[in-house]
């Protein structure tokens, strides 16, 4: 399977994030992200408007909420034709399997493929301090994320959201075909910021990472497509 760079439209209005999106050729076929601030400020109508561009769409909504609550969201996510979507596995394995009932009768409907169920470990801003005490969570970041990665596969996910740090031991865990998509990704060059479990593209692909997720390293540049084509450069190398 192609394993996509895939680019998170954080933007906070449908104009700025398609006007970014335009300076991108067609015939690139990117992946994008499509997170909270961009679908609460523009509404499933952004959805559409990347699709019709020719980009296939990751649906960043993180649900966590009780069960069939989820399930009732998942079926309408479930209708949108987006190749992946995501939930948070502290949620629980009820939660989990919910999440994923829905999206195939969302998908049934509407006769489009179910997206992808990618379950949320512990966010890349998450170190080891705000673990084991916000979250009162024992043990390494390492363990936790394996854990989550554990109970996500036997919920019939398909796969998780991690720290490319953590993708090696979740291969080993759960098989190398259960997905460990990588947010936290960053140059060699770049400043430290809010992430903080990072890993350089080239990296990321020798842990075998199944997919990068880049936002600010590509919606920040100077000049976003260089961007974009460096770190494809460096990802498939
Ligand atoms: O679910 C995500 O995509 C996600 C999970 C996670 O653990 N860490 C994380 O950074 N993300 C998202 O990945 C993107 C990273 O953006 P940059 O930090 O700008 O590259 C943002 O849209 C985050 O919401």
């Amino acid at each position: 399977m192609k394993r996509p760079i895939i680019i998170a439209l954080d933007f906070p209005t449908a104009e700025r994030a398609l006007a970014f999106l335009d300076q991108f050729p067609a015939d690139l076929h990117v992946t994008v992200k499509i997170g909270m601030e961009l679908f609460y400020a523009a509404g499933p109508s952004i959805v559409t408007d990347v699709q019709a561009r020719g980009h296939a769409v990751f649906l960043d909504l993180k649900l966590h909420d009780i069960p069939n609550t989820v399930e009732s969201a998942m079926r309408v996510i479930g209708r949108l034709g987006v190749t992946y979507t995501t939930v948070h596995a502290a949620g629980g394995h009820v939660m989990l399997s919910a999440a994923k009932r829905g999206l195939v009768a969302g998908a049934m409907a509407a006769g489009v493929t179910a997206p992808k169920l990618l379950a949320i470990t512990q966010l890349t801003s998450t170190n080891q301090a705000i673990l084991n005490q916000d979250q009162q969570i024992m043990g390494t970041v390492r363990a936790s994320v394996v854990h989550y990665a554990k109970l996500a596969r036997a919920s019939d996910c398909d796969g998780v959201i991690c720290s490319a740090q953590e993708v090696q031991a979740i291969h080993t865990a759960v098989g190398a075909d259960f997905l460990g998509i990588t947010p936290g990704i960053r140059p060699a060059s770049a400043q430290s910021d809010d992430q903080q479990r990072v890993m350089t593209p080239a990296a990321a692909a020798k842990a075998g990472s199944n997919g990068l997720v880049i936002g600010r390293p590509i919606t920040q540049a100077a000049e976003p497509v260089q961007a974009y084509r460096d770190i494809m450069t460096e990802w498939s190398n």
